[in-house]
C-alpha cells in the first residue's frame, strides 16, 4: 500500500518555485560581481583543500622563480668585481629546476580539481534534469538542456585553474614583484605603475562585452544542438520530406551564431594580449629612459637597472595571468549562469533518490506480492497546461472502481490522455482532487504512486538498447521467468525467438529496428512486468493487427481481476469490452455507461461508433453495434 509523504517533502522548496532567471545585465564585469563569486565558490567549496595545496605549490614555483633575478644581479656584480660566479650559477640552475617541478605538480593538482568540479556539476545537472517536472521540460528544449549539461559545464573547467587560482596567484606574484621592484628603485616603480594602471583600466572596460559575447556563443551552441536534436528525432520524416537542406540551414544558423560571438571573444582576447605586450614595452621604454638617467647620475647601479628590467619582464606572466583570469572568469560566469538557470528549474516535489527497488513494485514483479487493484476518483478537476492554452478539463468528476476495465472515448483533443497525465502527477490540476484508493494523490509519495501504476504512452516509446533493457527500465532485479511470462502475454515471444540475440537484440535509436506494432507490444510488456495495481493504456492497440489486438485484449481481460485497467482507445473492438466507458467531449464528461447503454443513450457515442472513430477492425461501420461478436472472436 502507499505511504504518506511527510509535509516537508510535499512542499517544493523556495528555489524550486523560481523558473530560470535572466542573466545579470549589470554592465559590471563578472569579476566585480558578488553573485558571480558566490556561484563560483559554491562549485569550488568542496574542493577547497586541494585548491589550496595546488594553488600553494604553483605559487611556490612562481616565488622560487622570483629569486632568479636576485641571483642574476649578484652574478653581474660578481663579474664586474671579477669574483667567481660558479656557485651562483649552480644555485640558479637548481632554482630553475625546483620551480619547474613544483609548478608542474601544482598545475596537475589544479587541473584534477577542475575536472572534479566539472564532474560534480554534471552530476548535479543530470540529477536535476531527470527529476525535472514534466511542465518544466516545455521551457528549455532538450537540445539546449543537453548543451548546458555538456558544453557549458566543460567551460566551467577553467573556473579553478584560470579564473580562481590565477587571479589569486597572479595578484600575489604581482604584489611580490612590485615590492621587489620598490626595493630596487621606487622612482622606477612609480614609472612602471603609472603605465600598467593605465593599461589595466582600459582592459577592464572591455570585459562586460566579452562576457556577453561568451554567453551568446554558448547560446549559439545550444541552438545548434537543439536543431540537430530536432532533426535526428524525426530523421525519416526529414528525409521523406526532402528537408535536409532546410534543417541544415537551421542548425548552421546556430553554428554561425556561435562562430560570430566566439570570434568576438577571440578578437577581444587577442586585443587584450597585444595590449599587455604594448603596455610592457611602453613601461620598458619609460624605465629605460628614467633608469638610464638615474644610472648616469649614479642614483642607482647598472646591476640594479638590469635586475629592475628583468623584473619588469617578470611582470608579463602574472599580468597576463590576471587579465586571462578576468577574461576566463567572465566566460565561466556566462556558462555558470546558463547552468544555474537549468539548476533553478523546478523538480518534482520529492527528494531525488538513487535507483532503488520500489516497495510494492519490484517485490510484486518478483512474484512475492500479488497486486491489489486500485481505484481512481476525479472530483471537480480543473486543468489547463502551463502557458496561454485553453482550459483542458472543466471540473470533471468520475470514478474508476478497483478492478475491471474502464475505457475513455471521445473526439481528438477531448482531454483523455491528459487524464492519465494527471493520475501520474506529471502536471498538477488547478482545481479539484485526484484520488487513488480514496486518498488525495498529493499526499502520496510520488515514487510509490508511480510504482503502483503501469503506463503505456500514446506513441509507445522504445529506448535505444536491447529488448531486455527496454522491459526492465527502472527495475534492477527481474527474474528470467517473470520476463518470459510478460513476453508471452504481450505476444512478443514469436519476435524474440526470431531475433538473432533474442531478448538481448539491440532495437536501435528509439526502437527504429522494430515495427510500430512491435514497439507497442514492448511498451505493454514493460508495463505488465511491473504487475501494476493500475494499468493506464493510451491507444496501445492502434498499430496492432487483428490477431495481436485480439490476443492483447485477452491479456487485458485476464488481468482485470488483480489490476484496474484504464484504456484510451478509438477502436470499438478495444473499448466495447470495457466494464464502463467514459465519454469525454471538450474537456467535460458527457456520459458513463456500458457499450450497450451508451449506444442507446448517448448520441456522440453512437456517432463515434458509427464513424471511423470507433470502427471495429475490418468491419463496416453499420455492424459496429454487434460488440459481442467482435469481443468473442476478433475481426
Ligand atoms: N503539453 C501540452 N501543452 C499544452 N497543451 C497540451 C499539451 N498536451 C496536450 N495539450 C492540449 O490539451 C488538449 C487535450 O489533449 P489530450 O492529449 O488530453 O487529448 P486526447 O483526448 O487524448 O486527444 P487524442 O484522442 O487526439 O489523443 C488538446 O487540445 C491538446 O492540444
Amino acid at each position: 500500500m502507499l505511504g504518506t509523504v511527510p509535509e516537508a517533502a510535499r512542499e517544493p522548496d523556495a528555489r524550486e518555485e523560481h523558473g530560470p532567471e535572466p542573466p545579470a545585465e549589470t554592465g559590471r564585469p563578472a569579476i566585480l560581481r558578488a553573485e558571480a563569486w558566490r556561484d563560483m565558490l559554491r562549485y569550488l567549496r568542496p574542493q577547497r583543500r586541494l585548491i589550496l595545496v595546488g594553488g600553494g605549490l604553483s605559487l611556490l614555483g612562481g616565488f622560487s622563480g622570483l629569486i632568479q633575478p636576485v641571483i642574476a644581479k649578484s652574478v653581474v656584480e660578481n663579474l664586474e668585481s671579477r669574483t667567481p660566479v660558479m656557485s651562483a650559477l649552480i644555485a640558479l640552475t637548481a632554482l630553475v629546476l625546483v620551480s619547474a617541478v613544483v609548478g608542474a605538480i601544482g598545475t596537475f593538482i589544479l587541473m584534477r580539481v577542475s575536472e572534479s568540479v566539472v564532474l560534480s556539476t554534471r552530476r548535479e545537472v543530470i540529477r536535476r534534469v531527470l527529476w525535472l517536472r514534466v511542465s518544466e521540460t516545455d521551457k528549455i528544449p532538450p537540445g539546449d538542456l543537453m548543451s548546458r549539461a555538456t558544453a557549458d559545464t566543460t567551460l566551467m573547467r577553467s573556473a579553478v585553474t584560470t579564473a580562481i587560482v590565477e587571479t589569486v596567484n597572479g595578484s600575489v606574484m604581482l604584489v611580490a614583484i612590485l615590492v621587489l621592484m620598490g626595493f630596487m628603485d621606487w622612482v622606477l616603480l612609480l614609472t612602471t605603475l603609472a603605465v600598467v594602471l593605465l593599461g589595466g583600466v582600459l582592459v577592464a572596460t572591455g570585459l562586460p562585452q566579452l562576457e556577453n559575447a561568451a554567453r551568446r556563443a554558448q547560446e549559439g551552441v545550444a541552438e545548434l544542438s537543439t536543431a540537430l536534436e530536432r532533426a535526428l528525432g524525426t530523421f525519416r520524416t526529414i528525409k521523406a520530406s526532402g528537408a535536409e537542406e532546410a534543417e541544415a540551414e537551421i542548425a548552421e544558423r546556430g553554428a554561425r551564431h556561435a562562430w560570430q560571438h566566439s570570434l568576438k571573444v577571440a578578437r577581444l582576447d587577442s586585443l587584450v594580449g597585444a595590449f599587455i605586450t604594448v603596455t610592457i614595452q611602453v613601461a620598458f621604454l619609460a624605465v629605460l629612459g628614467v633608469g638610464g638617467a638615474r644610472v648616469a647620475s649614479d642614483a642607482m647601479s647598472l646591476g640594479s637597472l638590469i635586475a629592475f628590467l628583468l623584473y619588469l619582464f617578470y611582470l608579463v606572466p602574472p599580468l597576463g595571468a590576471l587579465v586571462t583570469a578576468m577574461i576566463r572568469f567572465n566566460v565561466v560566469a556566462a556558462a555558470m549562469s546558463r547552468v544555474g538557470e537549468l539548476l533553478r528549474l523546478r523538480t518534482e516535489p520529492y527528494s531525488p533518490a538513487p535507483v532503488r527497488p520500489v516497495p510494492g513494485r519490484d517485490a510484486a514483479a518478483a512474484g512475492r506480492d500479488a497486486p491489489v487493484p486500485a481505484s481512481v476518483t476525479f472530483e471537480d478537476v480543473v486543468f489547463r497546461y502551463p502557458g496561454e492554452g485553453p482550459v483542458v478539463h472543466h471540473g470533471i468528476s468520475f470514478e474508476v472502481p478497483a478492478a475491471g476495465m474502464t475505457a475513455f472515448v471521445g473526439p481528438s483533443g477531448a482531454g483523455k490522455s491528459t487524464v492519465f497525465s494527471l493520475i501520474e502527477r506529471f502536471y498538477e490540476p488547478q482545481g479539484g482532487t485526484v484520488r487513488l484508493d480514496g486518498r488525495d494523490i498529493r499526499d502520496l509519495d510520488l515514487g510509490e504512486l508511480r510504482g503502483a501504476i503501469g503506463y503505456v504512452e500514446q506513441d509507445a516509446p522504445v529506448l535505444a538498447g536491447t529488448i531486455r533493457d527496454n522491459l526492465c527500465i527502472g527495475m534492477p532485479y527481474v527474474e528470467e521467468g517473470e520476463l518470459r511470462r510478460v513476453v508471452g502475454q504481450a505476444r512478443l515471444d514469436g519476435l524474440v525467438d526470431r531475433l538473432p540475440h533474442g531478448l538481448d537484440t539491440e532495437v536501435g535509436h528509439r526502437g527504429t529496428k522494430l515495427s510500430g506494432g512491435e514497439r507497442q507490444r514492448v511498451a505493454v510488456a514493460r508495463a505488465l512486468l511491473r504487475r501494476p495495481r493500475l494499468l493506464l493504456l493510451d491507444e496501445v492497440t492502434s498499430q496492432l493487427d487483428a490477431r495481436n489486438e485480439n490476443a492483447l485484449r485477452e491479456v487485458i481481460t485476464g488481468i482485470t481481476a488483480q489490476t484496474t485497467v484504464v484504456v484510451v482507445a478509438h477502436r470499438l473492438s478495444t473499448v466495447s469490452m470495457a466494464d464502463r466507458i467514459v465519454v469525454m467531449d471538450g474537456g467535460r464528461i458527457r456520459a458513463v455507461g456500458t457499450h450497450e447503454e451508451l449506444l442507446s443513450e448517448d448520441a456522440l457515442y453512437r456517432e463515434l461508433a458509427a464513424t471511423q472513430m470507433l470502427l471495429p477492425v475490418s468491419e463496416p461501420a453499420a455492424t459496429t453495434v454487434r460488440a459481442n461478436d467482435i469481443l468473442g472472436e476478433g475481426p
